[in-house]
């Protein structure tokens, strides 16, 4: 059976001032799929996860198409986006992106309350539903706190916890991990694996991080200096890497293996790579 794409991006062309950031970027994340896209720093990751979320900058100029559950919005900024082509955020910096002031249960509850017309009482409880599959301990002290009084770990978690309560078809994570500790690292990428590609929500995970990528995501999208290099099943990208920039990482990853494992001639265990 083939889907509809949730995100169909087509030819995308975004450039800053002179400079070209993303140059002719083509794909697409099917509903209940995990993609990553896969690059070095500076290759236009971030440029193509806010012009997904409408979210560039005044300056940039951008051609192309971005459809959304078959809606073109490339032109339209997040703020205009009708409901069906909303896309809910995880960023890397999890301080940032919560309001400080106000505790985790007003911020869980909001989007149940604003956007789903739950009564206090229901979006208590769903908000509070949604802290407790993310596997965090003491979810009732948890909630009566800000912000600042949460480990980095449990914040990133409450970020999820917030996108999912919006209850959008697709999801952007931009680096979500990046910041945290390895144990941390793979409580997050457990929590987003588990709660989506099976909630009716696709996810778009931009990240550097091959071993992060094939613990969470099916296919990768692999991109340098703002071009798609290759594309296709991350176990096929990790097995029989066919550009140059995509066998570095496989080799890169290779090389932390432990050494009774490491054998150049041999391809990538891929098991090896997604074990958390
Ligand atoms: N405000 C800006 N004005 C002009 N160019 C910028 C600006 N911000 C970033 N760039 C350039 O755009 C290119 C793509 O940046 P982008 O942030 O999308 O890369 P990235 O792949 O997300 O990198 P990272 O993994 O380091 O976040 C880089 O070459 C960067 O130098």
């Amino acid at each position: 059976m083939c889907s509809d794409p949730v995100l169909s991006v087509r030819d995308l062309r975004i450039k800053i001032g002179r400079q070209t950031v993303v140059d002719g970027l083509s794909f697409d994340v099917l509903p209940d799929e995990r993609v990553c896209l896969l690059g070095a720093s500076g290759s236009g990751k971030s440029f193509t996860a806010k012009a997904v979320l409408g979210l560039l900058p005044p300056n940039a100029q951008v051609q192309g198409s971005i459809r959304i559950q078959g809606r073109e919005v490339i032109r339209t900024p997040a703020a205009r986006r009708r409901n069906d082509a909303r896309v809910s955020m995880v960023f890397q910096d999890s301080l940032a992106a919560l309001n400080p002031l106000v505790t985790v249960g007003s911020q869980l509850r909001e989007p149940f309350s604003r956007h789903h017309g739950l009564s206090r009482k229901a979006a208590d409880q769903a908000a509070m539903a949604l802290l407790e599959a993310m596997v965090l301990d003491d979810c009732q002290r948890l909630i009566r706190r800000t912000p600042a009084e949460l480990s980095g770990g449990q914040r990133q978690r409450v970020c999820i916890a917030l996108a999912m309560a919006c209850k959008t078809a697709l999801m952007v994570a931009d680096e979500p991990t990046t910041a945290l500790d390895v144990v941390t690292q793979a409580q997050v990428l457990r929590a987003l694996r588990e709660h989506t590609g099976t909630s009716n929500t696709a996810l778009l995970f931009i990240t550097h991080d091959l071993h992060a990528a094939a613990q969470l995501c099916q296919r990768a999208v692999i991109i340098e200096r703002g071009v798609m290099i290759e594309s296709g099943a991350l176990d096929t990208l990790i097995t029989t890497p066919q550009h140059r920039f995509t066998q570095e990482l496989v080799a890169a990853a290779h090389s932390v293996q432990p050494t009774e494992l490491t054998n150049a001639a041999e391809p990538m265990p891929v098991d090896y790579l997604k074990s958390a």
